[in-house]
């Protein structure tokens, strides 16, 4: 089967034009890395504290957590400590109001080397906001972000553009539209490596390939499609200068990336996410690059087949963390209320290919909401 990705909702990448989040309009912190290209500003949400000497990649297993996890002894108070030395950024009693609205309310969560980490829960309730204050965007109005274990003050500053990448991928449109996918693939690698031209040709064009597109270099984005568009920006967020001695691990921040795509772009999409996780291999077999990922996201094909972990927020915090299965199975009446609804469930086992590019999509299932 041959499959024409569509969808109406262009995948917003690490890098926006003109500093404002195009969903809030809200100016980012200057203090970014900021560059002039074509008139168009660009804004990377990458960085914070310099990696302890024991986490890496291989240096602490995925495994590690989802095999000792126990959510239910998160909260409970006189039991022994949890281990911590894997913990990547942690949110401790934030609060963010805009005005009078108190959107988040004392939220506390951790976010794990390997995690593949959802956060659910309704319209208006803090999602987005969180994601944002974990990227360095939005400073918490009270309550601490420590990102390995150190505290962030504010926003992002210039001091942490090392260590740990935090990208940020935004659910609406950023790429930019005057320049082809190859220029939106490396833009950060034309602007700020000293990497030579046909080097970053080489990897922009390897990176597409592991996110399922070829031969697409030299389009616009106004000739893909919406699909193709998220894989495009996809791309532009796991790309990395690999002439740099150390590759840091990268968490990726999906803010609804699947919105807006019928449900087969959307499960090349959420299977795309899992392939450039650690744990798995991107399209073309090679290892995943990703630390962690944590995905806001309001369609259940997306909670089952690309996270483990779920954190619902609700009404400013967190009120129900643990595995996907035992979100579908509890029996807390707010989160029946919102894994209960009937679905219509197809399984469908086919392989999908994107232009030249060849995405295993081992079982659809698309699950449409009565
Ligand atoms: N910069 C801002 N200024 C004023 N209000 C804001 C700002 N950013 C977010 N809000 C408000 O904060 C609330 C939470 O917004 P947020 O986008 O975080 O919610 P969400 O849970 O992601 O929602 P959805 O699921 O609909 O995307 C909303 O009422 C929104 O209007």
């Amino acid at each position: 089967m041959r499959l024409v990705s569509s969808g109406s909702m262009p995948l917003s990448p690490l890098c926006l034009p003109n500093g404002y989040a195009p969903s809030t309009g809200i100016p980012f912190n200057n203090s970014l890395c900021f560059k002039q290209r074509k008139d168009q500003r660009n804004i990377v949400c990458a960085c914070v504290a310099p990696p302890p000497p024991n986490i890496g990649r291989g240096g602490f297993s995925a495994n590690k957590f989802t095999d000792s996890y126990k959510p239910e002894k998160l909260s409970r108070i006189g039991e022994p400590e949890e281990e911590d030395s894997d913990v990547l950024i942690e949110c401790r009693n934030v609060y963010k109001s805009f005005g009078e609205k108190h959107i988040l309310r004392g939220v506390s969560f951790k976010i794990r080397h390997g995690e593949a980490v959802g956060i659910i829960g309704p319209s208006g309730t803090g999602k987005s906001t969180i994601l944002k204050i974990i990227a360095g965007l939005l400073a918490p109005d009270r309550g601490e972000v420590y990102i390995r274990g150190k505290k962030r003050d504010g926003l992002i500053s210039d001091e942490e553009m090392s260590g740990l990448r935090i990208g940020l991928v935004f659910q609406s449109a950023a790429l930019f539209d005057s320049m082809t996918v190859r220029e939106n693939v490396g833009f950060l690698l034309y602007e700020n490596s000293s990497m030579p031209e046909e080097q970053i040709k080489d990897l922009v064009a390897e990176t597409l390939a592991a996110v399922g597109l070829k031969g697409v270099e030299d389009r616009l984005p106004s000739e893909l499609s919406g699909g193709m568009k998220k894989r495009v920006a996809l791309a532009r967020s796991i790309i990395f200068d690999t002439t740099k001695e150390t590759i840091e691990p990268e968490v990726l921040l999906y803010d609804e990336p699947t919105a807006g795509l019928d449900p087969i772009a959307s499960t090349v999409v959420e299977d795309l996410i899992r392939y450039v996780h650690l744990k798995d291999e991107d399209a073309v077999g090679k290892p995943g690059k990703i630390a962690s990922y944590v995905v806001v996201t309001h369609q259940h094909s997306t909670i089952r087949r690309a996270v483990d972990r779920l954190l619902f927020l609700h009404e400013g915090k967190v009120v129900w963390q643990g595995m996907t299965h035992e979100f579908m199975t509890s029996t807390k009446p707010i989160v029946q209320q919102v894994a209960g609804f009937s679905f219509v469930e197809t399984g469908l086992s086919c392989c999908l290919y994107c232009d030249d590019s060849f995405v295993r999509v081992p079982f659809l299932n698309a699950r449409i909401g009565a």
